[in-house]
């Protein structure tokens, strides 16, 4: 189908579930409400046991009409139907209002589920799904799951109306019953025929609403960027092209939609035309009264309803139930990251051990094969490599971030797979090459690591940074607020409370991406000197990207292409004239301090 369809694929984790799987699954939700659902049970009955009480009493009133009496039993009869109005009313609001704390508490719960699976899901999940498209499933997915419930709750009272209905009529006149009921089939058949092609293109709106979602949000995420290169308009065109993909998609299944309506309204017509003609013919031949008549006449509208409200938001239905199987697609995605124990983790000394490890990330190439280090416990060691070497994959791997393949990876010579991960990530503290703050003050950043920690210890790691000179440049000091991801501060500064928040957390191991972003020499001095105190007795993994942190190293270990080719500390590493002196000569020599432009090589022996 070409346009209409790009990109609409399921994503990887989506699996199709059964209606009666679904349906049962959603019941679960229901069940801890069971009194507040019986309640609504029993309004939906009253509630259309008033509604039919209307056709029923005119139709009495009309056969034993006489003359003299006329004013007062129509007298009777509004009184009768005022109360029946205002009981129908009562009931209706209060059934609305069941209805919708029970929905509400049952999506607010969905929710809750749902983001849960979401911040549970290992990092493979995030670089592999777009965040945009998640954020669907959390927000509207679960909105139109509300709105699905409501409905099929409204539609219950309609078919207790349609049963009660059919059940006077049935009591009036068999034949007369029977023949007004011929056109069911015939809408339900419609209605089935229907149902396929809804469920297919209601998928398709709400995949096409979570790639617009998708795009929106990695647009405003890089905007920086785009702005740099002058992108607005090739991301405004960029937009357009998802954004009428939608229109589309949703234009199609408004077209379906739409288009049903008039048809079961058509059949509906047929049916009351058939009612009306031999309903008339059976009253001039006295088979039946003109009460009686007058009431299956009336009764059709009220007969039609349910069955056409049934079949025309039979779309909306498959529209809740799609949307509720892509929530439990989302909460039911398997983690690639599979620990084999819960196993406590006690402090640790910080000795890790990757043996014959084999690392990808997909089938597409082999990261890491048959890697072996070993780091003992508070080594400083700083991994350097060419770009796309798998640094930063080593790094991942300690964090467990992701599954490996092959191998083993053993913290203090314990397999990483036996560690309750949340306790073992305690133990760990990482420094990200841009650091994420999150919207609040200095003093909520710092603090994140560690929620219970007062307003002193706070204050003193981060006066332990750099002496705490840096503090001196924010506005307002610990409360200055950062801005959303910490865009109110600079690059260095954001680095700074990274590793005030890492010193709080206290963890055994540090991983640390070093920034390679340049950094004015004092902000670069004062991170250094937050590094020193940062990594004392403590394991650190640097993926290194200055001169002065490498130097600093115990260890220095070149990696390329997945493999350790060379360690050692920088002495003698350049003394060797090796992988390390290649790298120092590409990468490094200009940040010494004796550099000169052209000169300062070192000689490099292979
Ligand atoms: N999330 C990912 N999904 C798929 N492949 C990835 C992913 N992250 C990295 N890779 C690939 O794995 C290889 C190693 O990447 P890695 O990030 O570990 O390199 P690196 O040495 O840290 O590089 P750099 O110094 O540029 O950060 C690269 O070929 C990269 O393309």
């Amino acid at each position: 189908m070409g346009f209409f369809m790009d990109g609409l694929d399921a994503e990887a984790y989506d699996r199709s579930y059964k209606d009666s799987q679904l349906i049962r699954r959603i019941g679960g939700y229901f069940k801890p409400h069971w009194p507040l659902m019986v309640g609504i049970t029993v309004l939906v009955v009253l509630n259309s046991g008033l509604d039919s009480a209307f056709p029923i009493l005119v139709s009495r009133s009309l056969d034993s009409l006489s003359g003299s009496q006329m004013l007062q039993q129509a007298g009777t009869l509004v009184l009768f139907i005022l109360l029946a109005g205002v009981l129908s009313w009562t009931c209706n609001l209060f059934r609305q209002w069941f209805t919708a704390r029970t929905v509400g508490t049952v999506v607010l719960k969905l929710r809750q589920d749902a983001f849960r699976a979401v911040i549970s899901r290992d990092m493979s999940f995030f670089d592999e799904f777009s965040s945009g498209k998640i954020v669907s499933r959390v927000t509207s997915d679960t909105d139109n799951f509300a709105a699905v419930v409501t409905l099929t709750l409204n539609l219950l009272s309609q078919v207790l109306l349609f049963l009660i209905i059919v059940g006077v009529l049935l009591f009036k006149n068999v034949q007369l019953t029977l023949l007004t009921l011929t056109i069911m089939p015939i809408i339900i058949l419609v209605a089935l025929g229907f149902r396929r092609i809804a469920r297919r293109l209601t998928r398709n709106t709400q995949r096409s609403l979570a790639r617009v979602n998708s795009n929106v949000q990695e647009i405003i995420s890089g905007i920086t960027i785009a702005k740099n290169f002058r992108q607005e308009q090739n991301m405004y065109d960029e937009f357009t092209k998802v954004n009428k993909q939608s229109y589309h998609v949703h234009l199609r299944t408004g077209f379906l939609y739409n288009g049903i309506f008039p048809i079961l309204i058509l059949i509906t017509n047929i049916g009351t035309t058939i009612v009306v003609y031999f309903g008339g013919h059976s009253v001039l031949d006295r088979n039946i009264s003109a009460g009686d008549w007058f009431l299956f006449v009336q009764s059709l509208m009220l007969l039609w309803l349910p069955l056409t409200s049934i079949a025309s938001f039979w779309s909306q239905f498959q529209q809740g139930l799609s949307a509720s199987e892509r929530v439990f697609a989302l909460l039911d995605a398997e983690a690639h990251v599979k620990q084999v124990d819960q196993q406590k983790v006690p402090q640790l000394k910080g000795e890790i051990e990757f043996k014959d490890m084999i690392f990808s990330y997909d089938q597409r190439q082999t990261v890491l094969s048959k890697f072996n280090v070993k780091i003992k416990a508070g080594e400083t060691v700083a991994f350097v490599g060419h770009t796309g070497a798998g640094k930063s994959s080593i790094a991942k791997l300690i964090a467990r971030f992701y599954e490996f393949q092959g191998g083993q990876l053993l913290i203090d010579g314990q397999d990483i797979r036996t560690f309750d991960l949340h306790e073992y990530h305690r133990s760990l503290g990482i420094v990200p090459q841009i650091p994420f703050l999150f919207s609040g003050t200095v003093a909520d950043n710092i603090r994140y690591a560690r929620p219970e920690a007062t307003d002193e210890e706070v204050r003193r790691v981060a006066e332990h940074i750099g002496g705490g000179d840096w503090l001196e440049a924010l506005p307002e000091g610990l409360q200055t607020l950062v801005g959303e991801t910490g865009r109110s501060l600079s690059m260095g500064q954001r680095q700074l409370v990274a590793l005030a928040r890492v010193l709080l957390q206290d963890p055994a191991i540090i991983i640390m991406d070093e920034a390679t972003a340049s950094i004015d020499p004092l902000t670069e001095a004062q991170i250094q000197e937050g590094l020193d105190v940062i990594l004392k007795n403590r394991t650190a993994i640097v993926i290194a990207h200055r001169l002065s942190t490498i130097r600093h190293a115990d260890r220095i270990i070149v990696i390329e292409q997945g493999r350790s080719v060379e360690e050692g500390d920088h002495e003698e590493l350049m003394r060797r004239g090796g992988h390390y002196a290649q790298l120092y000569n590409t990468y490094f020599r200009h940040q010494s301090p004796d550099y000169k432009p052209g000169g300062g090589f070192v000689s490099v022996v292979r």
